[in-house]
């Protein structure tokens, strides 16, 4: 995608009117000043004439006849400039939308271990920062056109007018666009270093604000990550930027001067070697000065023009880096299957460069309808990793997984995966039931509040909570309300657990998730509570990225009771004896 391209394929025909209008400008601009030399050339220009004169208004005006082109060239530029302005706006405003839909499509359709690898920053920044840049890039575009056609026009005039002048002009022209390259590379390199460290700016800036709450508790830690951390990501996008600007500022100015040295030049040594006649010289010089103008606008546009550039190679390295998950869209959900399987399933972390990091498999396991089965194991050792090759958001990298008989691939994935309802344990609350409508998912939500205890706390009104403004625990049980509303064939809780109190825990050991198993489906549960470890039909027990034990016999509970109580730094083991469920909970 270019930056021409994203203007002309949302909307061609505007793209083009913009353009037209602006070539329009353009040679009017260009007319501007043969029109006044051709004006003043001629007798009736001048005091004294009587001839050829109008009154308009109670006003003289001599030469009516250049007068009114005069008018009418000022009138068609005011016109088309400002139509061709107008029409790019608006469509550099409906541009914007659609790149950040795009994006926003893109990343909803990106495998996530992509998106993990690229990580929030990179995205926030390519939203905030690099769609501007290239819509401000792209909208200078019909005004480029303008005055390219302006410089244009005045150059043929100049050939018109006087013949070696122009091939002098053209010449000076030729070593300055020459010699601008110099700086304007230097140039580029330090702002596209400027925009390379804008992402880390980005992750300093998450690290100011999720980390607030650490940052505020100890001055010294505070300093130390505004000086090591924020400033120094702040000190490099303005030390690059401001090198990158002021080296573009000396090529523009340089090529500003440039200009005015053809003047010089053409006015004091020029002449010298060639005959031209004063009248001729005053027209060249007039039309040399008109040119200046379009010449500097353009020189202007360069840096703006630059950084789109920078900007949208950022974009499509972007896309690039979160590819489409190359499976079929727009595929019904799956919910013919009584158990997925893994036969020798295996996957492995891939950073940057390609290098293989932690490494879970061969997994074999078998997670069935009507079922609760718990995966348990210590910090690390690829809990979240197979949940995720269970939820299917990691595609395994060996061996199989299979629906009942049939493989799952790229053709059937989308259908499975809306099967599934999971909270992670870095899990998103969103402040609607999304996907669902109608009066009675009221109904529906308002009982689920009531059995989760959180009536009185939020309400579901207008299609969304009242409020998100809650303890972690109750965070959880909204976020368990969404889920249940989903009605999945297969649920997945990433250590649900692990915040509630010993009431709602036993609520979700003793009700909920007994009560999905009564309901036909397939329960998995990440969990450290092995208080509870007797509500699994099946316990997976996992270490070191391998399940080394998986059924309910005595040994595995011995077992998964050591690798759980293992649990140090987790510090929300259930406290012994629960409190009475309440009964509206119960
Ligand atoms: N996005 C990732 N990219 C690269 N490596 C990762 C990623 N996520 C996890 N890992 C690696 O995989 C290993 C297993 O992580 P995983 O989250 O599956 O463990 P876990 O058993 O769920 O741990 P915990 O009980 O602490 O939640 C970790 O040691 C980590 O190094």
């Amino acid at each position: 995608m270019n930056m021409f391209g994203a203007f002309s394929a949302k909307a061609p025909n505007r793209m083009f009117a913009a353009l037209l209008l602006g070539a329009i400008a353009g040679i009017a601009y260009a007319g501007i000043i043969p029109l006044v030399l051709a004006a003043l050339a001629d007798p009736g220009a001048f005091p004294g004439v009587r001839d050829n004169k109008a009154y308009v208004l109670g006003w003289e005006i001599s030469n009516f006849g250049f007068a009114a082109s005069f008018l009418g060239l000022c009138v068609l530029i005011l016109l088309a400039r400002t139509a061709s302005q107008v029409i790019l706006i608006r469509l550099s405003l409906d541009v914007s939308t659609d790149m950040r839909r795009r994006l926003y499509e893109r990343v909803s359709s990106a495998p996530i271990a992509e998106l993990e690898k690229v990580g929030m920053p990179r995205l926030v920044a390519a939203i905030t920062s690099d769609v501007p840049m290239v819509v401000a890039g792209a909208r200078l575009l019909p005004d480029l056109f303008t005055n390219m056609v302006t410089l244009v026009g005045m150059l043929g005039y100049l050939l018109y007018l006087n013949a070696p002048v122009f091939w002098f002009v053209m010449g000076c022209i030729g070593f300055g666009v020459v010699t601008y390259q110099v700086p304007a590379l230097i140039a580029r390199r330090y702002l596209v270093r400027a925009r390379n460290h804008l992402d880390g700016l980005h992750e300093s800036i998450r690290g100011l604000v999720h980390g607030a709450k650490e940052l505020k508790l100890n001055d010294a830690r505070r300093e130390d990550y505004f000086r090591r951390v924020l400033a120094e990501a702040e000190h490099r996008v303005r030390d690059d930027g401001k090198t990158g600007q002021t080296v573009m500022r000396i090529a523009q100015n340089y090529g500003d001067l440039i200009t005015f040295f053809v003047i010089g030049a053409t006015a004091f040594v020029f002449v010298n070697y060639h005959a031209i006649s004063r009248p001729e010289l005053v027209g060249v010089i007039m039309a040399l000065l008109y040119v200046t103008g379009p010449i500097a606008i353009l020189l202007n546009f360069i840096p703006q023009i630059m950084m789109a550039r920078i900007a949208l190679r950022k974009l499509n390295a972007l896309f690039a880096r979160i590819p489409e998950e190359a499976v079929a869209r727009d595929v019904a959900p799956r919910r013919d299957w009584q158990a997925m399987r893994f036969e020798g399933v295996g996957y492995r972390y891939l950073d940057d460069a390609g290098e293989a990091g932690f490494e879970i498999g061969p997994l074999d396991l078998e997670i069935r309808k009507g079922e609760i089965t718990f995966i348990v194991g210590g910090n690390g050792s690829g809990k979240s990793t197979l949940a995720k090759l269970v939820t299917m958001h990691y595609q395994r990298l060996d061996g199989e997984v299979r629906f009942d008989d049939e493989v799952l691939g790229p053709a059937n994935i989308a259908g499975f995966r809306q099967g599934v309802s999971a909270i992670f344990s870095d899990y998103f609350l969103f402040d609607r039931v999304l996907g669902r409508e109608g009066a009675e998912l009221k109904d529906e939500v308002d009982s689920h509040l009531v059995a989760l205890g959180l009536a009185g706390k939020v309400e579901y009104r207008d299609g969304r909570f009242t409020t998100l403004a809650l303890s972690d625990g109750q965070k959880r049980r909204l976020a368990l309300v969404a889920a249940y509303l989903e009605d999945a064939e297969l649920y997945l809780f990433d250590e649900w657990a692990a915040d509630q109190d010993p009431a709602f825990k036993a609520f979700f050991y003793n009700a909920i998730l007994p009560g999905l198993k009564e309901r036909g489906k397939a329960v998995v549960v990440i969990s450290h509570d092995d208080r509870y470890f007797d509500v699994a039909d099946q316990l997976v027990v996992m270490e070191d990225g391998r399940i080394t034990d998986r059924n309910l016999s005595g040994a595995t509970l011995a077992r998964a009771r050591q690798v759980a109580s293992q649990q140090h730094d987790h510090g929300r083991r259930v406290a012994p004896g629960p409190r009475p469920v309440d009964a509206t909970v119960a």
